[in-house]
């Protein structure tokens, strides 16, 4: 699996959190980081859309990070991420900047994926996102990680 995410991760809270996770993921995510944009927001999201797009492989399944994506709950999200897997193609994930993503990368993702209504800032994202990942398989597998209980 790969993360294709906008900015360089500076912060050693936000590098901790995100290697906590995709570490110890199976398999692995690989990280590849784009440039931030620069100029008007309009200029900003098209750069990156650029710098996004040639960074999926070409026959990539890509799931673009959104606010107003698709939203599921931890279970099925696991299941989904099966889904994914099963397809046999590179999957990966696309995590905008602070402008957000530019349309034609939200019409080239074969899916969107919303962490919830709220805006994340988009270095935190990264390790909602590989956090997710873990625990939908660690369901799949039946790691008691996940602890699944609701009254
Ligand atoms: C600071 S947000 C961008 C906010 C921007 N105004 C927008 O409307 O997308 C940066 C990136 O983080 C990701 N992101 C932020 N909040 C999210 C959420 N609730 N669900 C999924 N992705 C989110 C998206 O990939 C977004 O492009």
């Amino acid at each position: 699996m790969r993360l294709i995410a906008v900015g360089r991760m500076k912060d050693r809270v936000e590098h901790d959190l995100f290697q906590r996770y995709a570490a110890r993921l199976t398999p692995r995510l690989d990280l590849v980081e784009i440039a931030e944009g620069r100029g008007a927001a309009v200029e900003i999201k098209r750069r990156e859309a650029q710098g996004l797009l040639s960074a999926l492989p070409e026959r990539a399944f890509a799931v673009a990070l959104d606010e107003g994506g698709r939203t599921h709950d931890s279970m099925a999200f696991a299941r989904l991420v099966e889904r994914w897997m099963g397809l046999a193609r590179p999957l990966c994930f696309v995590i905008g900047g602070a402008e957000g993503l530019d349309g034609s990368v939200l019409a080239r993702a074969d899916d969107t994926l919303s962490l919830g209504p709220m805006t994340w800032p988009h270095m935190l994202v990264r390790g909602l996102l590989a956090e997710q990942l873990y625990r939908a398989r660690a369901i799949a597998s039946g790691h008691p990680y996940h602890r699944a209980g609701r009254p």
